[in-house]
């Protein structure tokens, strides 16, 4: 656990950092080509924060011709991976130095809790990146059992120049999880972070150029979606984009691999995660607790967060006084205050669309919440919910918001789980071994929990199932192989001309 400061302390910090405001691309900060900008805000106060670089196609372009160069030129991507490792691992060490900086820039641009950023974004962020560094050396290539006249080898080898798209709920660690794999596999990068929350991404690179990655290999494009994150997508020199955010945008990456050079595409999407609580399950109140995480950390904005708690009714009344008790340890208010744990939505409009959501509750629906302050704070919120049709079932609300469906057997419960367009997590608790089997190959959903809600760790893959994911997974080895291609180097082994492979 890291030591946390007061309240006043992190305040003093965040008036002392200076942000980064330009692009950062062939290792130097630069300003976007048109010399455009916007201003990027602390959505817990509405202050402005800083003016950022507001890049376009022409931006785009030169990064990755930088990337490319840089992949070309064999700097990074031919190292040996021990070399690639010992900068990733020095990179991780920059990051530990500097971790309390990025924490404070973290909480600042995104109105994420100064708690939840020291304790998760930060250290989770480097765990993955010296994961992925340490992982680098230790991958073999394969040799296929073809003959004994024939040698057939198979290599990975880096994917090339890759696209890597940010949202804005947890910056800093989904930057992780994909330049974790893709430097390491050897690859350049070309970021887009989400307009809302660029920092440290910006600042992320700046260290990463500090510990030795080469000029080109690592640039940051900050902008809009439709300004940079479409043409990144189109691009006919990108070879891959890794995605992650609404499903919607999603698709968009699709139909510009389509209509471009049919690049690879890697989507982590939305969910709309079911918890099923059985009437056998026991210890409601640790239960509770994890419905609480699950539910209301980081506000709700998780893409794997439980929305829908789908409780038998037996035992549904005692789990929602519970779940009301462990939410009043969870103190909403200034994220800079290392006491709360619910800090701001990301903007005004994402806190309307959430608010949105609340007025469709039906009259006395809701159980608990539903308070909002400052312009960008919702309390967490249960909401009462008669059918799994319902709009608040159905939709990513993508905040503090929990919609419970009452359900009466263990069948309804689970069909009423997989009833969703989405597969991204699911939980279920239960006291009872076969059906915790039984279920847990029945949920739909790229990852199943089973009497607990967690978020697994960098060792296992994270994706979804359904519309909730698509090509690919981050996280655990499987992240590495998507970063890079494969290629099978055959090699005659006779002195027989006649018998070589034609
Ligand atoms: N799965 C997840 O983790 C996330 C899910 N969401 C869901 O999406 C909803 C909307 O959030 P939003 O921020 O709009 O998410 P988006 O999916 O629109 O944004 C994700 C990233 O894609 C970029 N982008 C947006 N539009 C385009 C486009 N047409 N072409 C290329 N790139 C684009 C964004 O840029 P920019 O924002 O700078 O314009 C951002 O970098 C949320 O309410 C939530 O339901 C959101 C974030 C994460
Ligand atoms: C400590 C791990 C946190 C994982 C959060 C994953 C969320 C991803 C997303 O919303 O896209």
């Amino acid at each position: 656990m890291t030591d946390l400061l007061t309240a006043e302390e992190y305040a003093a910090i965040a008036a002392s950092i200076s942000l980064p405001t330009a692009a950062f691309i062939d290792g130097a900060f630069r300003p976007a080509a048109a010399g455009k900008t916007f201003v990027t805000v602390n959505p817990a106060t509405g202050a402005p924060l800083a003016e950022i670089a507001a890049c376009g196609a022409e931006d785009v372009d030169f990064a990755v011709a930088k990337a490319r160069d840089a992949f070309e030129n064999g700097s990074w991507s031919k190292l040996p991976p021990r070399e690639r490792k010992d900068v990733l691992i020095r990179l991780a060490k920059l990051l530990t130095r500097n971790a309390r900086e990025l924490a404070v820039m973290e909480s600042l641009d995104s109105g994420k809790t100064i708690f939840d950023c020291e304790q998760v974004d930060v250290p989770e962020t480097i765990d993955c990146l010296k994961w992925h560094a340490e992982t680098i050396d230790k991958l073999y290539d394969q040799v296929a059992p073809a003959s004994d006249d024939h040698m057939a080898v198979v290599v990975r080898e880096p994917a090339g120049v890759v696209g890597l798209v940010l949202p804005w709920n947890f910056p800093l660690l989904m930057l992780a999880w994909k330049i974790g794999p893709a430097l390491a596999a050897g690859c350049s990068v070309v970021v887009k972070p989400a307009e809302e929350s660029s920092l440290t991404a910006l600042r992320v690179a700046e260290l990463a150029h500090e510990a030795g990655v080469p000029r080109g290999v690592f640039n940051v494009v900050t902008g809009t979606g439709p300004e940079v994150g479409e043409p990144l997508g189109r691009h006919l020199d990108v070879d891959m984009i890794s995605f992650t955010g609404s499903t919607e945008t999603g698709r968009h990456f699709l139909r510009y691999a389509a209509d471009s050079n049919l690049k690879n595409v890697v989507l982590e999407m939305g969910g709309k995660n079911p918890c099923v609580v059985l009437e056998d399950a026991e210890n409601l109140d640790r239960v509770a607790a994890h419905v609480v995480n699950g539910a209301f950390w980081n506000m709700g904005e998780n893409c794997s967060a439980v929305s829908r708690l789908i409780v038998h009714h037996a035992v549904k009344d005692r789990l929602v006084e519970r779940i009301m008790a462990h939410v009043r340890e969870w103190r909403m208010g200034d994220p800079l205050d290392p006491a709360c744990r619910v800090g701001a939505l990301i903007s005004k409009a994402h806190f309307d669309k959430v608010c949105g959501y609340l007025a469709k509750a039906e009259k006395g629906a809701i159980l608990m919440g539903g308070a909002t302050a400052n312009g960008t704070q919702v309390e967490p919120t249960m909401i009462d919910v008669a059918s799994n049709d319902n709009v608040l079932a159905r939709d990513e609300i993508f905040g503090p918001v929990l919609s419970i469906l009452t359900v009466g057997s263990f069948e309804e419960a689970i069909a009423t789980a997989n009833d969703t367009d989405y597969g991204l997590a699911a939980s279920l608790f239960t006291g009872n071994a076969k059906r915790a089997l039984r279920g847990a190959r029945a949920l739909r959903a790229g990852t199943v929990t089973v009497n607990c809600f967690g978020e697994g760790d960098i060792t296992t893959p994270f994706g979804g199932y359904k519309q909730s994911g698509f090509g690919g997974r981050d996280n655990g080895i499987q992240a590495h192989d998507q970063y890079t291609q494969l290629k099978t180097i055959w090699l005659d082994l006779t002195d027989d001309l006649d018998e070589a492979v034609a």
